[in-house]
């Protein structure tokens, strides 16, 4: 039988690829834009320069700000027509379903004077089961994939959703058609490369947003598709976990902005997504990535605010799956959501607060089954002074290493050795803890696609730490990361030990930075449910102080009264 192979496992390159303006960095989230200091319009100036509209901004002389015609939001609330001025990213949740599109289309018509960049994520959970799928077309042999029940869910769903909006067939048509032969290409190769593995879950926001903006045509909201590796996103070729690159901004301001000024049509941006700067392959930014999709583009263009739109209030106290009780947090700084976010709460990012805290651009977490609700603002700074916790958050099934060294007594590079090993065999650290003899660390069981570390990658970085030292691996175990002002750690971790010695749990391990904002506990995987619970009472629901609850404000009396 043959076989239209359009697309084999190693998905074609897209266009030449652009050269970052600066080397990518080894380790962290996004690029840095370079030397940009002063004020916006400067910034923003800084972030054209290799860009011709950069000279028209100049031309016009917009003291006030105007970037390539844009006129940026200097503090004059001065708007024009001629600009975009908000992004508002809907996440998979908020777009599972036709029904779920019709609101948050009426969302955005909701908001007349706003023009939005809009940043979409795959419909539900159509990014899982595109991942589900592509294991199960390398071993099922090409005549089956048909038969594959992810594949055949996905394409049911998005046929009905078409179906259900009145759309054509012909707006998802080709893209179903080609995932089909990519899978088939797949079980081809019997081979599935984390490179084929982005161009395959690159199928959802590809056409999430495909319909959405055909959908806000059909109801005469003018809309435009755009697949983010075509308008500028260039990333590093870090398959499954690229970091955007400085290129992108000038790049992406340019884009949006002089497609909006020759045909203003709202922009329905594929989140997620990018573009290798090598490989001109489509590269992912990390599960979750829409969300640094939109705080970039928010960034890119000097947008007023960027609302990231979820299926909860905002963010929340604690994860709301742990433990129901859990309340919104109406105001964050960019550094405690970030916080949060490396911590482990689901609601966020890790690197997506990074754009927008260098851009300075507000962060608005809402909730699109409930747009009433005021969410949560996150920005540059809050009042902290009677902030005490600000959310507990909890990461399950952490391994932790004990390793302990006679020789480390005066020496010096020990630690030097023990994290090369770890460097050496690419696995990453979340808390750490010193004495003189010995050092105790968590390893981030999340790795790519939040596969866990598997047990022949521990065995072999206890023998490697074996040849310096002794080493003890505990599994099974949770940190619990409380979130909050720094300058009254000693008042949270006095409390938090109460409330933990009254429900007997032994801590295995603290881990605290000196000016982070986070306070990181790590006790047994079977306890840590139990832990987030008493915590949360006890910090959020024990005192009716009637400011939301949220500063846990209670005073020293309080507390000696508890104990
Ligand atoms: N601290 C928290 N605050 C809010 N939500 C949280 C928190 N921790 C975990 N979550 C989970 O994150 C989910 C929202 O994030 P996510 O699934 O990425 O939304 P979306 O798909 O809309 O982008 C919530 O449904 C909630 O279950
Ligand atoms: N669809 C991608 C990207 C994303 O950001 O999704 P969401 O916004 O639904 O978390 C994922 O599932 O990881």
């Amino acid at each position: 039988m043959a076989i239209a192979l359009r697309f084999a496992a190693t998905p074609p390159r897209l266009a030449a690829p652009i050269p970052p303006t600066s080397a990518p960095r080894a380790h962290g989230g996004v690029a840095r834009v370079g030397a940009q200091g002063g004020t916006r319009c400067g910034r923003r100036l800084a972030m054209a320069a290799a860009d011709s509209a950069r000279c028209r901004a100049k031309r016009e002389g917009d003291g006030d700000g105007v970037l390539a015609g844009v006129a940026v939001h200097g503090g004059t609330g001065a708007e024009g027509e001629d600009q975009l001025s908000v992004v508002m990213k809907f996440g998979g949740s908020s777009v599972s379903s036709a029904a779920r599109m019709k609101e948050v289309a009426g969302l955005i018509q909701a908001f007349p004077e706003e023009r939005p960049v809009v940043v979409l994520s795959a419909m539900g959970k159509t990014t899982n089961l595109l991942l589900l799928a592509g294991e199960k077309a390398v071993g099922c042999g090409v005549t089956r994939v048909s038969e594959i029940e992810e594949w055949n869910k996905l394409r049911d769903l998005h046929i009905k959703t078409v179906d259900e909006l009145g759309l054509p067939r012909s707006v998802i048509h080709a893209k179903l058609d080609e995932l089909e032969q990519l899978l088939k290409g797949v079980a081809m190769m019997k081979e599935l490369t984390l490179r084929s593995t982005d161009y395959l879950v690159s199928f959802g926001e590809c056409m999430s947003t495909r319909v959405f903006a055909a959908y806000l045509n059909q109801i005469g909201v003018k809309a435009r598709q755009c697949d983010a590796f075509d308008i500028g996103f260039i990333t590093t070729d870090d398959f499954g976990n690229a970091e955007i690159l400085e290129a992108t901004y000038p790049a992406v301001a340019k884009r949006l902005h002089g497609d909006w000024i020759r045909d203003p049509a709202i922009p329905v941006v594929t989140g997620f997504l990018g573009k290798g700067w090598k490989s001109g392959a489509v590269t992912t930014l990390g599960r979750g990535g829409s969300d640094l999709t939109a705080t970039t583009i928010g960034k890119a263009l000097g947008l007023r605010e960027i609302q990231v739109w979820k299926d909860v209030d905002g963010v929340l106290t604690c994860d709301p799956n742990i433990y129901p009780n859990a309340r919104t947090v109406p105001y964050l700084t960019f550094d405690e959501a970030a916080e949060l976010a490396y911590f482990g709460a689901q609601v966020l990012h890790p690197q997506s607060m990074r754009p927008a805290r260098e851009g300075d651009i507000p962060v608005r977490v809402k909730n699109s089954y409930n747009p009433k609700a005021p969410g949560t603002l996150i920005a540059k700074g809050r009042d902290m002074d009677k902030v005490v916790l600000t959310s507990i958050v909890l990461k399950s099934n952490v391994t932790m290493l004990d390793i302990v060294s006679t020789r480390m007594l005066g020496q010096f590079g020990f630690l030097a050795k023990v994290f090369s090993i770890f460097e050496d065999l690419g696995i990453s650290v979340d808390c750490v803890a010193t004495s003189e003899v010995s050092i105790s660390v968590s390893l981030d069981p999340s790795k790519i696609w939040s596969r866990e570390l598997i047990q022949q990658e521990l065995d072999h970085v206890v023998e490697e730490l074996e040849k310096i030292a002794f080493v003890h691996l505990l599994q099974q175990r949770a940190i619990v990361s409380l979130i909050g002002n720094v300058r009254k750690s000693s008042l949270i971790l006095e409390k938090a030990f109460h409330v933990l010695r009254r429900i007997g749990v032994n801590v295995q391990m603290i881990s605290q930075g000196a000016s982070k904002v986070n306070m990181s506990l790590i006790v047994h995987d079977s306890e840590a449910k139990q832990c987030v619970e008493a915590l949360h009472q006890a910090f959020f629901e024990g005192d009716d102080d009637g400011d939301d609850c949220l500063m846990a404000e209670f005073d020293e009396e309080n507390l000696r009264l508890e104990l």
